[in-house]
């Protein structure tokens, strides 16, 4: 049952609670089963119904536990035809390019802390020293 191969049309037929194949890294899912247990909802799951899940499903960043899950749904393989949606193939590399510019955006924060430390320090000697020549 897991060799059948299915078109992107037949998998987007099934998109409903009771008959829910999603794709993931062009392999099907019955995810019917599952929508109810779902710990992230059944609402997600039902928005991807019918549909490639491969971004939804890894920008999660699903446990090893999830992947056992979605193995045990599988049903088949997609097979894709001209004129499909494109592969939503994940891309590890796009997300350690968001985290570095988090990382340099931290960089920037904690520098621009440290420059208001010090002119506030300099403002505080600045005005103890006034103080000190005024009395
Ligand atoms: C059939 C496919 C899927 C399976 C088997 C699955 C399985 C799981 C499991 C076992 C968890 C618990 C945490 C973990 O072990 O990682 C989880 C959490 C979650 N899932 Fe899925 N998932 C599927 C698809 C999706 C999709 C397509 C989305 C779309 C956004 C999604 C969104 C989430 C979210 C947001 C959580 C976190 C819930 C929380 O921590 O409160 N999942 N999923």
């Amino acid at each position: 049952m897991a060799d059948k191969e299915y078109t992107y049309s037949e998998v987007s037929e099934h998109a409903t609670k009771k008959d829910c194949f999603i794709v993931v890294h062009d392999k099907v899912y019955n995810a019917s089963s599952f929508v109810d247990e779902h710990p992230g909802g059944e609402e997600v799951l039902l928005d991807v119904g019918g549909q490639d899940a491969t971004e939804a499903f890894e920008d999660v960043g699903h446990s090893d536990e999830a992947r056992e899950i979605l193995e045990g749904l599988l049903v088949g393989k997609l097979k894709r035809m001209e004129g499909d949606p494109k592969p939503k193939s994940y891309e590890p590399t796009s997300a350690t390019g968001a985290a570095a510019d988090t990382a340099s955006m931290g960089v920037g924060l904690y520098a621009l802390v440290l420059i208001g430390g010090v002119l506030a320090f300099g403002a505080y000697k600045y005005l103890q020293a006034q103080q000190s020549q005024a009395q």
